[in-house]
């Protein structure tokens, strides 16, 4: 059959159906190709927003940090200039009051600053000479024309000035000058200096690792580098930077702090800068962390990102691989399904076979036109509980059905067969022959879809009905032949048996009838049997059955019989119509007929026995006048 060689896709063999080689076809290589060009543009987008993100981060955390640091420089070198200007106080006070014992509160004021700060203190006249020194004797060189004295004799005020950073000629150090008026009876008498080493002013932060690029510095109000803490060392000191916001602070008063971020003037590094207005004194402070210092926090997580981007590309790229070249055999296992269904249907049509698929879990059955028509329903889709297959399948072939169906379902059968008659809208019986086979179980292994053919069968059938009926008949009459009388015969004893009642057999045999033949030809014969069969048949009960045994001899089985009286009643009506002239093509025709009875058990225990004593008892008749009926107990006459 048919179903037997087609192949039967289900979704294991589906899966079945890619292979290794799918991994690298030309088309999952493309679309692959196709999937990675947009995928790792998209990943790497991520990873940069990512970095971006970081390195806003690390700025932002920056310019907290140089902010933070901004404040305390500024809060220490406001300290420090303090304990300066209040020191010049202290000494300017000494020097109004009289010279003497200067150099030893000059020393001891150094003393007490030990650690802190240590200054040279130099004083001059109301005309700028010098006056005193700490650092050399006094020598009354004049110093007018230094920028730190002149600002005091052109007279503005009681102020502190801060100086340009100075490298001494003889030292080579840096100094820087904090001057203050001398008044003596409110008029000038003099300028007092002290001088300061700049790096007093950062060597809180010398300690400080915020990175090797970063800037720390004390800015004059005229941009002028008066202490700066760098990779460069004092080198910038006393260079003047250009263009800082922070020179607002000049015109601007309410900007005190800030931040900016730019390429340092001083050695071009880029940075994110905070400053600070040092609050009493015309100062500004700036911190600066390169951007590279600040990012730097933050490359092992760049470095981390990057990592996570190379793996997320790799895995993407495998799961997108493994995803097309799964679609790719989904798709060419689908085709190959969709190619051969469309090939088996052909065939299947060709050889007018309708085609069914069952889904138990839905209870529907989806038809084939051919299989629509067979079944004789008018849509290709029915609702089929297998409860109600009863309605349609007829009921002498439904348990053979469900038999079929349960072998199958239970594994004894490698597919499923059966031969039943389908109900037609017009109420006749159709032959079909279903076959079929599960192809899909559910977990527990309970059935859930079969597949299978139907085929009409009624020709088959009834051939094979016209043989078993041929096997059973007599081809002349129509009538039992010996076989099926035989069969019936058995069933009948068997059945009086169980119910203990008797039954009777006829044995009878045309008298005369070779004369008809040889008078009026065999086909007058045959016509003569047949009616004697039918005039038979006319006297009996349904439940009785004539046979014709051959030639012209018939029986006939009585189950209902229980006594001889009945039996010899039944037989003598049949010889009153076998008395009774017949017309058989065109001839009127005068027979007779010999006939034996028996009955069961008296006279037979078994068929073949009971049949032979209906036989004797039929010779009898004939031997005793032919014509007659005689029982079993009515022996032959003794030969003469
Ligand atoms: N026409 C016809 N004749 C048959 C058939 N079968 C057997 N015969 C004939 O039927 C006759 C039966 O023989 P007998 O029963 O001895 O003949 P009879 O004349 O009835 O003799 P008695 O029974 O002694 O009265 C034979 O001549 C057979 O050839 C048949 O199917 N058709």
């Amino acid at each position: 059959m048919l179903l037997a060689v087609m192949p039967i896709y289900t979704y294991k063999s589906l899966r079945a159906a890619g292979s290794s080689g799918a991994w690298f076809r030309r088309a999952v290589l493309l679309r692959l190709a196709a999937f990675l060009a947009l995928s790792t543009p998209l990943v790497w987008l991520a990873v940069c927003a990512e970095r971006s993100q970081l390195s806003t981060i690390a700025i932002e955390q920056s310019r907290l940090d140089v902010k933070n640091l901004a404040r305390a420089f500024s809060e220490e070198v406001n300290s420090t200039i303090s304990t300066v200007d209040m020191s010049l106080l202290h000494l300017r006070t000494h020097w109004e009051q009289g010279h003497e014992g200067f150099s030893t509160q000059v020393e001891r004021l150094n003393k007490e600053l030990h650690g802190r700060v240590i200054m040279q203190v130099s004083v001059t006249d109301a005309q700028g000479r010098l006056v005193y020194s700490s650092a050399r004797p006094a020598n009354g060189m004049d110093l007018s024309d230094r920028e730190h004295i002149r600002v005091h004799l052109e007279g503005h005020g009681d102020v502190l000035f801060v100086s340009h950073p100075v490298l001494g000629r003889v030292s080579g150090q840096w100094s820087v000058q904090f001057t203050r008026p001398i008044y003596r009876g409110g008029r000038l008498d003099g300028v007092i200096v002290a001088s300061v080493a700049p790096a007093y002013f950062s060597r809180f932060y010398a300690d400080i690792d915020l990175g090797p690029d970063t800037s720390i510095a004390l800015v004059r109000y005229d941009g002028t580098v008066v202490a700066r803490q760098s990779r460069n060392g004092s080198g910038d000191i006393g260079k003047v930077l250009r263009g800082y916001p922070y020179y607002a602070w000049r015109t601007d008063k309410t900007e005190k702090a800030g931040y900016f971020q730019r390429h340092g003037q001083l050695d071009g590094i880029e940075r994110v800068y905070a400053w600070r207005d040092l609050p009493n004194y015309p100062l500004t402070v700036t911190v600066g962390e390169s951007l590279a210092d600040a990012n730097a926090h933050y490359d092992k997580q760049k470095t981390i990102l990057v990592r996570t981007g190379v793996v997320a590309n790799v895995v993407l790229a495998l799961l997108g691989w493994v995803a097309i070249a799964a679609a790719d055999n989904r798709r060419r296992a689908v085709k190959a399904l969709a190619e051969a269904e469309a090939r088996w249907k052909l065939a299947l049509n060709a050889a007018g076979e309708g085609v069914w698929d069952w889904n138990l879990a839905t209870a529907m059955l989806n038809l084939s036109a051919r299989a629509q028509a067979l079944l004789d329903v008018a849509t290709p889709a029915i609702a089929c509980p297998p409860d109600t297959l009863y309605q349609t399948i007829h009921p002498e072939d439904m348990g053979r059905v469900i038999r079929a169906l349960r072998d199958h379902y239970e594994g004894r059968t490698p597919d499923f067969m059966a031969e039943h008659r389908v109900r037609q809208r017009d109420g006749r019986w159709s032959w079909i022959l279903a076959r079929g086979m599960l192809v899909e179980r559910a977990p527990d292994g309970s059935p859930l879809r079969m597949i299978g053919t139907f085929a009409n069968i009624d020709e088959r059938k009834n051939a094979e009905e016209q043989i078993i009926h041929q096997a059973h008949h007599d081809a002349l009459t129509g009538l039992p032949n010996r076989l099926l009388f035989g069969d019936r015969l058995q069933q009948a004893i068997r059945a009086a048996q169980r119910e203990q009642t008797r039954l009777a057999v006829l044995y009878f045999d045309l008298d005369k009838f070779k004369p008809v033949n040889d008078t009026y030809g065999h086909a007058v014969g045959d016509a003569l049997l047949v009616e004697v069969a039918k005039r038979v048949a006319g006297t009996l009960r349904e439940s009785d059955t004539l046979a014709r045994l051959g030639g012209d001899e018939f029986v006939v089985l009585l189950p209902g019989c229980s006594e001889a009286m009945q039996a010899r009643l039944v037989a003598e009506t049949v010889l009153a119509q076998l008395n009774l002239p017949f017309v058989a093509d065109g001839h009127v025709l005068h027979i007779s007929g010999s006939i034996g009875f028996a009955l069961f058990p008296d006279n037979g225990l078994d068929s073949e026995e009971l049949l032979r004593s209906a036989d004797v008892a039929m010779y009898s008749a004939k031997s005793t006048g032919r014509g007659r009926v005689c029982g079993p107990d009515e022996h032959l006459p003794v030969a003469a």
